[in-house]
């Protein structure tokens, strides 16, 4: 500009259009700077949204499969302990839940509870379950499509079973899945869920827990406890899904495509002594006298409501109770990522808090197991360091 100037008029106007040339580049630069702005907070906002939707269509059309199984064991079609209709779920659930994730992304990695060998060496036992599994299917094409259609063969049917064998870690999108979690509770016709998780760079993104014996009114749910028999009847089954940063929610399991959600919450306890505790049914998995002591030391005087599998996670999340005290039985049994991933995210995203007996996170990047972690406490955030108190008073931790 300056080299073509005359007079010293000629170049102050000049510059001074040069200068409101710029101010425009400016202008148009912030207009353009703020847009990129707005649209990638849409993005963060979308994100994980495709992930969530087809884990929570993936995990309803498993339990498709997980109640006819359970069906034919009520009718007496199996023996009372015979334990084949919790193989054929498993495996069947597995199945179904890894052939929508590897259709959808294929690159990540799986984490499962299950392998094939047990299926490859026993045809009958295969076949059977390839028999479910290949007429499972949701009641809306454009769901079902979603999920990629049906498996070709039997043969594939273990391969993708097998991609669940990933060791896990701190690095990448790696999809943590329990089939069937709390299969004492699915024999005995009480409480169970289909878990899936996805876990990124060691941190839980995504959570779904589909739980087809749960009531769909939370006021119901404490009445819930072991041996209740509450399964498979009209107005059983919910599905809930958390997404980090947005919050949990619930909705009724159907067989179609997805129901309306409503936000869920935990309850306030303004004062710890009329909170409500959950633990697991099963003696072995959770030491019932010292989660009682706990208890008792914090001025709880309800018993508490036992529940199998991550229900208990979900119960809380929806207010229906509201501390989850899992204190360890064994001093070596490493908990499993599958177990606890889902679980974890919906109760933080509720307004909870989900520590070990120590206070720590659970520590997703260790591999397939919580090997940096000991037992599991989950309470609304404003309980937890009170909790913790009372828990490592009892264990003798301080
Ligand atoms: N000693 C143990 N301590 C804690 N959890 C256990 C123990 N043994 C098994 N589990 C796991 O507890 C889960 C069920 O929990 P809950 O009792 O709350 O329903 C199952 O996934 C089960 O794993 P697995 O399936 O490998 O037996
Ligand atoms: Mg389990």
């Amino acid at each position: 500009v300056l080299l073509n100037c005359g007079t010293k008029t000629a170049v102050s106007r000049k510059l001074i259009l040069a200068s409101s040339v710029i101010a425009g580049y400016r202008l148009r630069l912030s207009a353009i700077l703020c847009h990129l702005r707005f649209s990638s907070s849409i993005a963060a906002d979308m994100t994980y949204e495709h992930e969530r939707r087809v884990a929570e269509l993936a995990v309803q059309r498993a339990t498709l499969l997980t109640k006819k199984v359970f069906h034919e064991k009520a009718k007496g079609e199996l023996s009372k302990d015979d334990k084949s209709p919790v193989t054929k779920g498993d495996f069947g659930a597995q199945a179904l839940i890894i052939q929508a994730i590897s259709k959808n992304f294929p690159e990540d990695e799986i984490v499962a509870e299950e392998e094939s060998s047990e299926l490859r060496q026993d045809s009958a036992l295969r076949s059977e379950i390839w028999d479910l599994v290949k007429d499972i299917k949701l009641n809306d094409q454009p769901s079902d499509e979603l999920l990629g259609g049906s498996l070709e063969n039997e043969e594939a049917m273990m391969a993708v079973i097998d991609q669940g064998k990933s060791l896990g870690g701190s690095k990448g999108r790696i999809w943590a899945l329990d089939p069937i979690d709390g299969t004492k509770g699915f024999l005995r016709g009480g409480q169970y869920a289909v878990c899936l998780a996805l876990i990124v760079d060691g941190d839980v993104k995504v959570g779904v827990i589909g739980c087809p014996n749960l009531p769909v009114d939370d006021s119901e749910s404490l009445t819930v406890g072991i041996g209740s028999q509450q399964s498979d009847e009209d107005g059983k089954g919910v599905l809930f899904s958390a997404v980090q940063g947005e919050g949990a929610v619930s909705r009724p399991l159907t067989s179609a495509g997805l129901s309306p959600s409503k936000p869920i919450h935990m309850r306030p306890v303004p004062d710890v002594s009329h909170a409500v505790f959950c633990e697991g049914v099963e003696a072995a998995h959770s030491n019932q006298g010292d989660n009682a002591a706990v208890a008792q030391r914090l001025g709880i005087s309800a018993p508490s409501v036992r529940l199998d599998s991550q229900a208990k996670y979900c119960s809380i999340a929806r207010g229906a109770g509201d501390i989850y005290l899992r204190l360890p039985v064994k001093k070596d049994y490493q908990e499993k990522i599958w177990d606890h991933a889902a679980g974890d995210l919906l109760v933080r995203e509720a307004g909870g808090q989900v520590t070990d007996i120590y206070g720590k996170r659970l520590d997703f990047t260790k591999g397939r197991t919580l090997k940096d972690n000991k037992g599991v406490v989950a309470a609304p955030v404003a309980l937890q360091d009170q909790v913790i108190d009372a828990v490592q008073i009892v264990l003798n931790l301080k």
